[in-house]
Protein backbone atom coordinates (compact mmCIF):
# COMPACT_ATOMS: atom_id res chain seq x y z
CA UNK A 1 0.00 0.00 0.00
CA UNK A 2 1.11 3.16 -0.75
CA UNK A 3 -0.90 6.69 0.46
CA UNK A 4 2.65 8.77 -1.85
CA UNK A 5 0.61 10.15 -4.72
CA UNK A 6 3.41 12.33 -5.68
CA UNK A 7 7.17 11.11 -5.84
CA UNK A 8 9.29 14.49 -6.23
CA UNK A 9 13.27 13.36 -6.31
CA UNK A 10 14.60 17.05 -6.27
CA UNK A 11 18.36 15.46 -5.15
CA UNK A 12 19.65 17.20 -7.86
CA UNK A 13 17.72 20.32 -8.94
CA UNK A 14 19.00 20.50 -11.95
CA UNK A 15 17.76 16.91 -12.78
CA UNK A 16 14.76 16.78 -10.95
CA UNK A 17 12.69 13.46 -11.34
CA UNK A 18 8.59 13.45 -10.78
CA UNK A 19 6.53 9.70 -10.83
CA UNK A 20 3.22 10.32 -9.48
CA UNK A 21 0.51 7.25 -8.28
CA UNK A 22 -2.12 5.50 -10.76
CA UNK A 23 -5.16 6.16 -8.82
CA UNK A 24 -7.11 4.38 -11.01
CA UNK A 25 -5.83 1.29 -10.37
CA UNK A 26 -6.31 1.64 -6.47
CA UNK A 27 -6.63 -0.35 -5.17
CA UNK A 28 -5.43 -3.69 -5.83
CA UNK A 29 -2.33 -1.88 -8.01
CA UNK A 30 0.05 0.06 -7.03
CA UNK A 31 2.09 1.68 -10.03
CA UNK A 32 3.75 4.92 -10.63
CA UNK A 33 4.11 7.19 -13.99
CA UNK A 34 7.06 9.03 -14.79
CA UNK A 35 5.75 12.83 -15.96
CA UNK A 36 8.22 13.97 -18.18
CA UNK A 37 6.01 16.93 -19.93
CA UNK A 38 3.63 19.40 -19.64
CA UNK A 39 1.77 16.56 -22.06
CA UNK A 40 2.05 13.87 -19.12
CA UNK A 41 0.81 16.71 -16.55
CA UNK A 42 -2.14 17.09 -18.62
CA UNK A 43 -2.82 13.77 -19.68
CA UNK A 44 -2.73 12.24 -16.17
CA UNK A 45 -4.75 14.95 -14.65
CA UNK A 46 -7.41 14.94 -17.32
CA UNK A 47 -7.94 10.56 -17.33
CA UNK A 48 -7.79 11.36 -13.59
CA UNK A 49 -5.58 9.48 -12.90
CA UNK A 50 -4.22 12.13 -10.35
CA UNK A 51 -7.03 13.86 -9.16
CA UNK A 52 -8.02 16.21 -6.17
CA UNK A 53 -7.59 19.73 -6.37
CA UNK A 54 -4.54 20.14 -4.41
CA UNK A 55 -2.31 17.18 -6.21
CA UNK A 56 -4.02 18.21 -9.37
CA UNK A 57 -1.98 21.88 -9.13
CA UNK A 58 1.14 20.15 -7.99
CA UNK A 59 1.47 17.68 -10.57
CA UNK A 60 0.62 20.28 -13.08
CA UNK A 61 3.34 22.62 -11.43
CA UNK A 62 5.50 19.97 -11.47
CA UNK A 63 4.83 19.11 -15.14
CA UNK A 64 6.14 22.52 -16.04
CA UNK A 65 9.19 22.26 -14.70
CA UNK A 66 10.25 18.75 -16.06
CA UNK A 67 9.50 20.48 -19.03
CA UNK A 68 11.32 23.40 -18.62
CA UNK A 69 14.48 20.48 -17.56
CA UNK A 70 13.67 18.59 -20.53
CA UNK A 71 13.78 21.09 -22.97
CA UNK A 72 17.19 21.86 -21.26
CA UNK A 73 18.77 18.66 -22.25
CA UNK A 74 21.19 18.37 -25.37
CA UNK A 75 19.46 15.31 -27.09
CA UNK A 76 15.39 17.08 -26.51
CA UNK A 77 17.25 20.39 -28.02
CA UNK A 78 18.05 18.82 -31.17
CA UNK A 79 15.59 17.05 -31.50
CA UNK A 80 12.32 19.65 -30.98
CA UNK A 81 11.09 22.55 -33.42
CA UNK A 82 8.85 23.77 -30.72
CA UNK A 83 10.67 26.08 -28.89
CA UNK A 84 13.24 28.35 -30.66
CA UNK A 85 16.14 28.40 -27.53
CA UNK A 86 17.85 31.08 -28.95
CA UNK A 87 14.94 33.63 -28.52
CA UNK A 88 14.13 33.74 -24.82
CA UNK A 89 11.25 35.70 -25.21
CA UNK A 90 10.04 33.36 -28.36
CA UNK A 91 10.47 30.60 -25.41
CA UNK A 92 8.87 32.61 -23.18
CA UNK A 93 5.55 33.03 -25.49
CA UNK A 94 5.62 29.50 -26.22
CA UNK A 95 5.20 28.46 -22.24
CA UNK A 96 2.46 30.82 -21.97
CA UNK A 97 0.67 28.62 -24.65
CA UNK A 98 1.60 25.53 -22.97
CA UNK A 99 0.14 26.80 -19.54
CA UNK A 100 -3.32 27.61 -21.14
CA UNK A 101 -3.29 24.09 -22.07
CA UNK A 102 -2.89 22.62 -18.64
CA UNK A 103 -5.08 24.71 -17.16
CA UNK A 104 -8.09 23.47 -19.70
CA UNK A 105 -7.14 19.96 -18.31
CA UNK A 106 -9.73 20.34 -15.68
CA UNK A 107 -11.69 23.63 -14.99
CA UNK A 108 -13.38 23.63 -12.16
CA UNK A 109 -10.76 22.98 -9.54
CA UNK A 110 -9.39 26.42 -8.86
CA UNK A 111 -5.97 25.47 -7.31
CA UNK A 112 -4.22 24.59 -10.58
CA UNK A 113 -5.66 27.99 -12.23
CA UNK A 114 -3.64 30.03 -8.93
CA UNK A 115 -0.69 28.11 -8.96
CA UNK A 116 -0.57 28.89 -12.84
CA UNK A 117 -1.44 32.38 -12.22
CA UNK A 118 1.70 32.30 -9.74
CA UNK A 119 3.90 30.59 -12.75
CA UNK A 120 2.80 33.13 -14.78
CA UNK A 121 4.92 35.58 -12.44
CA UNK A 122 7.74 33.42 -11.82
CA UNK A 123 8.23 33.47 -15.73
CA UNK A 124 7.45 37.13 -16.42
CA UNK A 125 10.56 37.77 -14.08
CA UNK A 126 12.96 35.04 -15.72
CA UNK A 127 16.04 36.21 -17.26
CA UNK A 128 16.63 32.92 -19.41
CA UNK A 129 15.69 29.23 -19.54
CA UNK A 130 18.13 27.90 -16.89
CA UNK A 131 16.94 30.82 -14.48
CA UNK A 132 13.35 29.59 -14.84
CA UNK A 133 14.18 26.38 -13.94
CA UNK A 134 15.93 27.36 -10.85
CA UNK A 135 13.08 29.98 -10.28
CA UNK A 136 10.48 27.11 -10.83
CA UNK A 137 11.98 24.79 -8.43
CA UNK A 138 12.07 26.83 -5.40
CA UNK A 139 8.09 27.69 -6.34
CA UNK A 140 7.17 23.82 -6.73
CA UNK A 141 9.17 23.21 -3.58
CA UNK A 142 7.26 25.66 -1.45
CA UNK A 143 4.04 24.68 -3.04
CA UNK A 144 4.52 21.01 -1.67
CA UNK A 145 5.86 22.13 1.75
CA UNK A 146 3.05 24.59 2.05
CA UNK A 147 0.50 22.48 1.63
CA UNK A 148 1.77 19.56 3.79
CA UNK A 149 2.28 22.17 6.43
CA UNK A 150 -1.46 23.62 6.23
CA UNK A 151 -2.96 20.16 5.67
CA UNK A 152 -1.83 19.51 9.36
CA UNK A 153 -2.68 23.03 10.64
CA UNK A 154 -6.32 22.69 8.92
CA UNK A 155 -6.93 19.05 10.14
CA UNK A 156 -6.03 20.30 14.26
CA UNK A 157 -8.35 23.71 13.20
CA UNK A 158 -11.61 21.60 12.34
CA UNK A 159 -11.18 18.98 15.18
CA UNK A 160 -11.04 21.41 18.24
CA UNK A 161 -13.62 23.44 16.49
CA UNK A 162 -16.02 20.44 16.43
CA UNK A 163 -15.01 19.19 19.65
CA UNK A 164 -14.96 22.15 21.25
CA UNK A 165 -18.86 22.57 19.81
CA UNK A 166 -19.71 19.32 21.21
CA UNK A 167 -18.26 19.95 24.58
CA UNK A 168 -20.33 23.56 24.09
CA UNK A 169 -23.56 21.07 23.83
CA UNK A 170 -22.80 19.12 26.41
CA UNK A 171 -22.18 15.80 24.26
CA UNK A 172 -19.54 13.83 25.64
CA UNK A 173 -19.96 10.42 23.95
CA UNK A 174 -18.35 8.69 21.44
CA UNK A 175 -19.42 9.82 17.48
CA UNK A 176 -19.25 9.07 14.00
CA UNK A 177 -18.38 11.04 11.33
CA UNK A 178 -19.33 11.60 7.50
CA UNK A 179 -17.28 11.70 4.33
CA UNK A 180 -17.43 11.96 0.66
CA UNK A 181 -14.93 11.20 -2.85
CA UNK A 182 -11.52 11.62 -1.11
CA UNK A 183 -9.44 14.39 -0.01
CA UNK A 184 -6.40 12.73 1.98
CA UNK A 185 -2.99 12.12 1.12
CA UNK A 186 -3.98 10.95 -2.10
CA UNK A 187 -5.55 14.22 -3.34
CA UNK A 188 -2.71 16.49 -1.70
CA UNK A 189 0.79 16.68 -0.44
CA UNK A 190 -0.60 14.35 2.39
CA UNK A 191 -2.52 14.67 5.50
CA UNK A 192 -5.42 15.74 3.57
CA UNK A 193 -7.85 18.27 3.60
CA UNK A 194 -11.29 16.88 5.04
CA UNK A 195 -9.56 13.82 5.42
CA UNK A 196 -6.89 15.14 7.64
CA UNK A 197 -10.11 16.38 9.93
CA UNK A 198 -10.86 12.85 10.62
CA UNK A 199 -7.05 11.85 10.58
CA UNK A 200 -6.86 14.80 13.72
CA UNK A 201 -10.04 13.53 14.92
CA UNK A 202 -8.95 9.79 15.28
CA UNK A 203 -5.16 11.14 16.76
CA UNK A 204 -7.59 12.68 19.72
CA UNK A 205 -9.30 10.05 20.06
CA UNK A 206 -6.75 7.39 20.07
CA UNK A 207 -4.83 9.92 22.73
CA UNK A 208 -7.96 10.04 24.83
CA UNK A 209 -8.21 6.31 24.90
CA UNK A 210 -4.92 4.57 24.73
CA UNK A 211 -2.24 6.71 26.09
CA UNK A 212 -2.35 9.12 28.88
CA UNK A 213 1.12 10.56 27.99
CA UNK A 214 0.33 10.62 24.55
CA UNK A 215 -2.81 12.48 25.42
CA UNK A 216 -0.85 15.41 26.87
CA UNK A 217 1.04 15.21 23.72
CA UNK A 218 -1.73 15.39 21.50
CA UNK A 219 -4.23 16.98 23.54
CA UNK A 220 -6.70 19.09 21.24
CA UNK A 221 -9.38 19.84 23.90
CA UNK A 222 -10.98 19.23 27.23
CA UNK A 223 -13.78 17.48 25.58
CA UNK A 224 -13.95 13.76 26.40
CA UNK A 225 -16.28 13.05 23.56
CA UNK A 226 -14.34 10.73 20.91
CA UNK A 227 -14.59 9.89 17.14
CA UNK A 228 -14.49 6.66 17.30
CA UNK A 229 -15.88 5.53 12.98
CA UNK A 230 -16.09 7.06 10.22
CA UNK A 231 -18.92 6.13 7.30
CA UNK A 232 -17.04 6.77 4.04
CA UNK A 233 -19.41 7.37 0.84
CA UNK A 234 -18.51 5.43 -2.19
CA UNK A 235 -18.72 8.89 -4.38
CA UNK A 236 -20.22 7.36 -7.68
CA UNK A 237 -19.64 7.46 -10.19
CA UNK A 238 -15.86 7.62 -10.14
CA UNK A 239 -15.77 5.91 -6.74
CA UNK A 240 -13.25 8.18 -5.32
CA UNK A 241 -14.43 6.86 -1.77
CA UNK A 242 -14.58 3.24 -2.33
CA UNK A 243 -10.96 2.85 -4.13
CA UNK A 244 -9.32 5.87 -2.17
CA UNK A 245 -10.80 7.17 1.02
CA UNK A 246 -11.46 3.55 2.27
CA UNK A 247 -8.30 2.77 1.10
CA UNK A 248 -6.81 5.80 2.82
CA UNK A 249 -8.82 4.77 6.36
CA UNK A 250 -7.81 0.88 5.62
CA UNK A 251 -3.86 2.02 5.75
CA UNK A 252 -4.38 4.12 9.09
CA UNK A 253 -6.65 1.73 10.89
CA UNK A 254 -9.02 4.36 11.23
CA UNK A 255 -12.61 2.00 12.06
CA UNK A 256 -15.28 2.85 8.94
CA UNK A 257 -17.59 1.43 7.07
CA UNK A 258 -18.06 2.03 4.05
CA UNK A 259 -21.85 3.00 2.25
CA UNK A 260 -23.59 3.90 -0.80
CA UNK A 261 -24.65 7.69 -1.58
CA UNK A 262 -27.90 6.64 -1.78
CA UNK A 263 -27.72 5.03 2.12
CA UNK A 264 -26.64 8.45 3.62
CA UNK A 265 -30.45 9.40 5.16
CA UNK A 266 -30.86 5.71 6.45
CA UNK A 267 -27.26 5.02 7.85
CA UNK A 268 -28.01 8.37 10.17
CA UNK A 269 -31.28 7.67 11.30
CA UNK A 270 -30.01 3.89 12.31
CA UNK A 271 -26.41 4.39 13.44
CA UNK A 272 -26.02 2.97 17.01
CA UNK A 273 -22.92 5.81 16.97
CA UNK A 274 -24.77 9.52 16.79
CA UNK A 275 -23.53 11.12 13.84
CA UNK A 276 -22.06 14.22 14.57
CA UNK A 277 -20.43 15.80 11.76
CA UNK A 278 -19.67 15.60 7.69
CA UNK A 279 -16.53 17.05 6.49
CA UNK A 280 -16.00 17.19 2.47
CA UNK A 281 -13.20 18.94 0.16
CA UNK A 282 -13.77 21.49 -2.04
CA UNK A 283 -12.60 22.28 -5.39
CA UNK A 284 -13.49 25.79 -5.96
CA UNK A 285 -14.66 28.38 -3.01
CA UNK A 286 -16.70 31.47 -4.22
CA UNK A 287 -16.66 35.02 -2.14
CA UNK A 288 -19.63 34.21 -0.49
CA UNK A 289 -18.52 30.83 0.79
CA UNK A 290 -20.94 28.66 -2.26
CA UNK A 291 -18.72 25.11 -2.69
CA UNK A 292 -18.07 22.86 -5.57
CA UNK A 293 -16.89 20.16 -4.80
CA UNK A 294 -17.80 16.27 -6.19
CA UNK A 295 -21.15 15.80 -7.24
CA UNK A 296 -22.90 14.22 -4.29
CA UNK A 297 -21.76 16.97 -1.60
CA UNK A 298 -24.84 18.82 -2.02
CA UNK A 299 -27.10 15.67 -1.69
CA UNK A 300 -24.87 15.44 1.64
CA UNK A 301 -25.53 18.62 2.76
CA UNK A 302 -28.99 18.72 2.33
CA UNK A 303 -29.48 15.34 4.65
CA UNK A 304 -26.99 17.00 6.67
CA UNK A 305 -29.26 19.85 7.35
CA UNK A 306 -32.67 17.40 7.74
CA UNK A 307 -30.68 15.48 10.94
CA UNK A 308 -28.99 19.18 12.45
CA UNK A 309 -25.72 17.62 11.49
CA UNK A 310 -23.31 19.81 10.83
CA UNK A 311 -22.04 20.70 7.30
CA UNK A 312 -18.23 21.41 7.07
CA UNK A 313 -16.18 22.15 3.64
CA UNK A 314 -12.09 21.95 4.37
CA UNK A 315 -10.04 23.50 2.30
CA UNK A 316 -6.59 25.17 1.86
CA UNK A 317 -6.97 28.83 0.76
CA UNK A 318 -5.53 27.91 -2.56
CA UNK A 319 -8.75 26.46 -3.15
CA UNK A 320 -10.49 30.25 -2.59
CA UNK A 321 -11.69 32.09 -6.05
CA UNK A 322 -11.40 35.47 -4.68
CA UNK A 323 -12.83 36.76 -8.19
CA UNK A 324 -16.16 34.65 -8.94
CA UNK A 325 -19.21 36.35 -6.66
CA UNK A 326 -21.33 33.43 -6.26
CA UNK A 327 -22.24 29.44 -7.17
CA UNK A 328 -23.67 30.71 -10.26
CA UNK A 329 -20.45 31.47 -11.72
CA UNK A 330 -19.18 28.39 -11.35
CA UNK A 331 -17.95 26.29 -14.44
CA UNK A 332 -19.13 22.14 -13.39
CA UNK A 333 -16.97 20.28 -15.73
CA UNK A 334 -19.14 17.33 -17.33
CA UNK A 335 -16.93 14.25 -17.26
CA UNK A 336 -17.06 11.43 -20.34
CA UNK A 337 -20.82 9.66 -20.19
CA UNK A 338 -19.06 6.20 -20.51
CA UNK A 339 -17.44 6.99 -17.16
CA UNK A 340 -21.07 6.29 -16.06
CA UNK A 341 -21.99 3.82 -18.27
CA UNK A 342 -18.92 1.64 -17.56
CA UNK A 343 -17.57 1.33 -14.74
CA UNK A 344 -13.54 0.50 -14.34
CA UNK A 345 -11.53 -1.49 -11.88
CA UNK A 346 -9.12 -4.71 -11.37
CA UNK A 347 -10.70 -8.05 -12.78
CA UNK A 348 -11.61 -10.42 -9.33
CA UNK A 349 -11.65 -13.89 -9.51
CA UNK A 350 -15.19 -15.19 -8.09
CA UNK A 351 -13.51 -18.37 -6.88
CA UNK A 352 -11.11 -16.88 -4.92
CA UNK A 353 -12.12 -13.04 -4.67
CA UNK A 354 -8.54 -12.35 -5.41
CA UNK A 355 -7.15 -10.45 -8.71
CA UNK A 356 -7.08 -12.13 -11.76
CA UNK A 357 -3.66 -11.97 -13.67
CA UNK A 358 -2.25 -11.67 -16.87
CA UNK A 359 -0.45 -15.20 -17.96
CA UNK A 360 2.41 -13.75 -19.14
CA UNK A 361 2.93 -10.50 -17.11
CA UNK A 362 1.23 -11.53 -13.78
CA UNK A 363 0.15 -7.86 -13.89
CA UNK A 364 -3.56 -7.88 -12.46
CA UNK A 365 -6.01 -7.65 -15.41
CA UNK A 366 -7.70 -4.57 -15.85
CA UNK A 367 -11.03 -4.82 -17.17
CA UNK A 368 -14.70 -2.65 -17.60
CA UNK A 369 -18.31 -3.72 -16.81
CA UNK A 370 -20.80 -2.44 -18.49
CA UNK A 371 -23.68 -1.32 -16.40
CA UNK A 372 -26.48 0.76 -18.89
CA UNK A 373 -27.28 0.43 -22.30
CA UNK A 374 -24.52 2.19 -24.14
CA UNK A 375 -26.87 4.20 -25.95
CA UNK A 376 -28.55 5.67 -23.52
CA UNK A 377 -28.38 9.42 -22.34
CA UNK A 378 -25.94 10.32 -19.64
CA UNK A 379 -25.73 13.31 -17.20
CA UNK A 380 -22.22 13.15 -15.75
CA UNK A 381 -21.49 16.50 -13.95
CA UNK A 382 -18.27 16.04 -11.74
CA UNK A 383 -18.99 18.16 -9.43
CA UNK A 384 -22.52 20.26 -7.61
CA UNK A 385 -22.44 23.08 -6.16
CA UNK A 386 -23.31 23.62 -2.39
CA UNK A 387 -25.03 26.87 -1.68
CA UNK A 388 -23.46 28.19 1.69
CA UNK A 389 -26.61 28.09 3.65
CA UNK A 390 -26.28 24.62 3.89
CA UNK A 391 -22.49 24.95 5.18
CA UNK A 392 -22.00 25.51 8.88
CA UNK A 393 -18.22 26.40 8.40
CA UNK A 394 -15.01 26.56 6.22
CA UNK A 395 -11.78 25.19 7.88
CA UNK A 396 -8.66 26.76 6.67
CA UNK A 397 -5.16 27.03 7.66
CA UNK A 398 -6.02 30.36 8.90
CA UNK A 399 -9.03 29.29 11.22
CA UNK A 400 -12.61 28.11 11.39
CA UNK A 401 -15.25 30.51 9.57
CA UNK A 402 -18.32 30.56 10.37
CA UNK A 403 -21.12 32.79 9.14
CA UNK A 404 -22.55 36.04 11.26
CA UNK A 405 -25.68 36.66 13.06
CA UNK A 406 -27.66 37.68 8.65
CA UNK A 407 -26.22 33.94 7.87
CA UNK A 408 -23.13 35.19 5.74
CA UNK A 409 -19.45 34.30 5.27
CA UNK A 410 -17.09 37.29 5.64
CA UNK A 411 -14.36 35.56 4.02
CA UNK A 412 -12.53 38.59 3.09
CA UNK A 413 -9.08 37.42 5.26
CA UNK A 414 -8.92 34.73 2.74
CA UNK A 415 -9.01 36.52 -0.09
CA UNK A 416 -6.39 39.18 0.84
C1 LIG B 1 -8.64 17.73 -1.46
S1 LIG B 1 -9.35 17.09 -2.93
C2 LIG B 1 -10.57 18.27 -3.28
C3 LIG B 1 -11.69 17.72 -4.15
O1 LIG B 1 -11.23 17.20 -5.41
C4 LIG B 1 -11.97 16.00 -5.71
O2 LIG B 1 -12.44 15.96 -7.02
P1 LIG B 1 -11.74 14.93 -8.09
O3 LIG B 1 -11.61 13.60 -7.41
O4 LIG B 1 -12.71 14.94 -9.25
O5 LIG B 1 -10.43 15.57 -8.44
C5 LIG B 1 -13.16 16.05 -4.78
O6 LIG B 1 -14.16 16.93 -5.24
C6 LIG B 1 -12.47 16.58 -3.54
O7 LIG B 1 -13.36 17.00 -2.55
Amino acid sequence: MSLDAIKFDKTDPRKASVNVLDQLLLPYVTKYISIHTIDDGYRVIKTMQVRGAPAIAIVGSLSILMEVQLIQTESYSKSQWFYDLSNWEGVRTRLLERLEYLLSSRPTAVNLFNSIKNIRIVLSKADNLKDLGTKLFDYVCNLMNEDLTNNVKMGDNGAKHLLNSLMEENFNENFAVLTICNTGSLATSGYGTALGVIRSLWKDAQSKTVDKVLYKKLKLCDSKAKMTHVFPLETRPYNQGSRLTAYELVHDLIPATLITDSSIAYRIQTSEIPVKAAFVGADRIVRNGDTANKIGTYQLAIVCKQFGIKFFVVAPKTTIDNVTENGNGIIVEQRNPNEFRLVSGTVIDPRTELPMLDSITKEPIQGKVGIAPPSVQVWNPSFDVTPHELIDGIITEDGVFTKDATGNFNLDKLFE
